[in-house]
């Protein structure tokens, strides 16, 4: 049936009826910014440094559509209204707001419940995660010198690179300013497990989501070790896909980086790894039982301070680190390769911060 002006404009009075501002007991008109919740749902605050950049915009949508999330802050150096302004329409619960250069960063910082940090340079062909060192290191040590002065108790997520030393700088800088707690900074490895699922399910031909593979260790290189003895559901890999795998896993990131040709790292898929740790953190805080991710923390599971292994998330943030397993030959052998990368990549953002 074709509506006729009338019934349409009808329908438009009986709409806008519908949308006048409601009136206040006195008879008063209550102002917009009252009609409509600025953060009042129940949820947590998150923010996110760096969210206007390839990994911070797909994260910021994504956490916009966490509804566990009721506040989510966009802090950038560059082009955080514009991003903020294009979320801001998604009719989801969380309400944004977006934060612009480092005279905001208390304003996006304070009251937070969970910082995500993928500020920084990402990798061009040829370059190691190490060589983004020289500027990354330097973001991430003045970000969490906010962090340590504006929410010292929120959870913090490392996602710039190289995580084997922006997690020890972060470290350094909370201590210095007397605010360190172990068990609320993690560096994010989220996304060599969801690559590590998805090679080991291409080589069984099965679904990825029904694939556990745990990776400890640390995130570049020959630190990243796949426990392919532990994948759930349990099965046998021959020596060949052994080394396909371990190989495939450890060199994921450079496969991104070559593909892409100049223009930049993962960051889709960074967004969407980074979103189940975040996503994890918040169920923990939640108090929520049984949540385990692989994560690099603060750690006594070998003789270096921090290493990656399945941690267990609570309301405090990391409640359980888990040991290592049973290692077989390889992985041992592993390991010490992965242990003596990380030690140098540890002690290098340990001496950042303190010399
Ligand atoms: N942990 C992991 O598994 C992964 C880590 N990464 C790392 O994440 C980082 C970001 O990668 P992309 O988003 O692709 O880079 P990008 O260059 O696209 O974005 C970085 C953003 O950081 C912002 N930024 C720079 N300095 C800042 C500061 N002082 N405060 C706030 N924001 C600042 C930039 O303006 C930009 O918007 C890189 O270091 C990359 O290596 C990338 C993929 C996976
Ligand atoms: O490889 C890079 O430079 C980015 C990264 O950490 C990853 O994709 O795992």
């Amino acid at each position: 049936m074709q509506c006729s002006e009338q019934t349409t404009s009808f329908r438009i009075a009986r709409i806008s009826a519908h949308l006048r501002p409601p009136q206040r007991e006195d008879g008063g008109i209550l102002s917009r910014g009252n009609c409509r919740a600025k953060g009042g749902a129940p949820g947590f605050k998150v923010a996110i440094l760096g969210a206007s950049g390839g990994i911070g915009q797909p994260l910021s949508m994504l956490m916009k559509m966490n509804p566990l999330v009721s506040v989510l802050h966009l802090y950038d150096v560059a082009n955080t209204p514009g991003v903020t302004a294009d979320l801001s329409h998604m009719d989801t619960t969380a309400v944004v707001r977006g934060f612009l250069g480092k005279e905001q960063l208390e304003s996006a910082l304070v009251g937070m419940d969970l910082v995500i940090i993928p500020a920084g340079v990402p990798r061009k062909p040829g370059m190691t995660r190490d060589d983004l060192f020289k500027i990354n290191a330097g973001i991430v040590q003045s970000l969490c010198e906010g962090v340590a002065k504006f929410c010292p108790r929120a959870i913090v997520n490392i996602i710039s690179n190289p995580v084997n030393s922006t997690v020890a700088i972060a470290a350094e800088v909370f201590k210095r300013a007397g605010v360190y707690n172990p068990k609320l900074l993690m560096g994010v490895t989220t996304l060599d497990v969801a690559r590590a699922n998805t090679f080991v399910a291409e080589v069984l031909g099965v679904d990825p989501k029904a694939v556990n593979v745990p990776v400890v260790g640390g995130h570049a290189g020959v630190t990243i070790l796949p426990l392919l003895s532990q994948v759930q559901p349990s099965c046998y890999f021959t020596k060949q896909e052994v080394e396909y795998l371990t190989n495939r896993i450890q060199n994921g990131g450079t496969e991104v980086v070559e593909a892409k040709a100049g223009a930049g790292s993962a960051t889709l898929s960074m967004a969407y790894a980074a979103v189940k740790y975040a996503d994890a953190c918040l169920r923990g805080l939640r108090g929520d039982a049984d949540v385990i991710e692989c994560a690099f923390v603060a750690s006594e599971v070998t003789e270096l301070p921090f290493f990656a292994t399945k941690v267990q998330l609570g309301r405090g943030g990391i409640e359980v680190v888990f040991p290592l397993g049973p290692l077989n030959e390889y992985e041992r052998a592993g390991l010490e390769q992965a242990k003596k990368e990380l030690k140098a990549s540890i002690e290098k953002g340990i001496s950042f911060v303190r010399n």
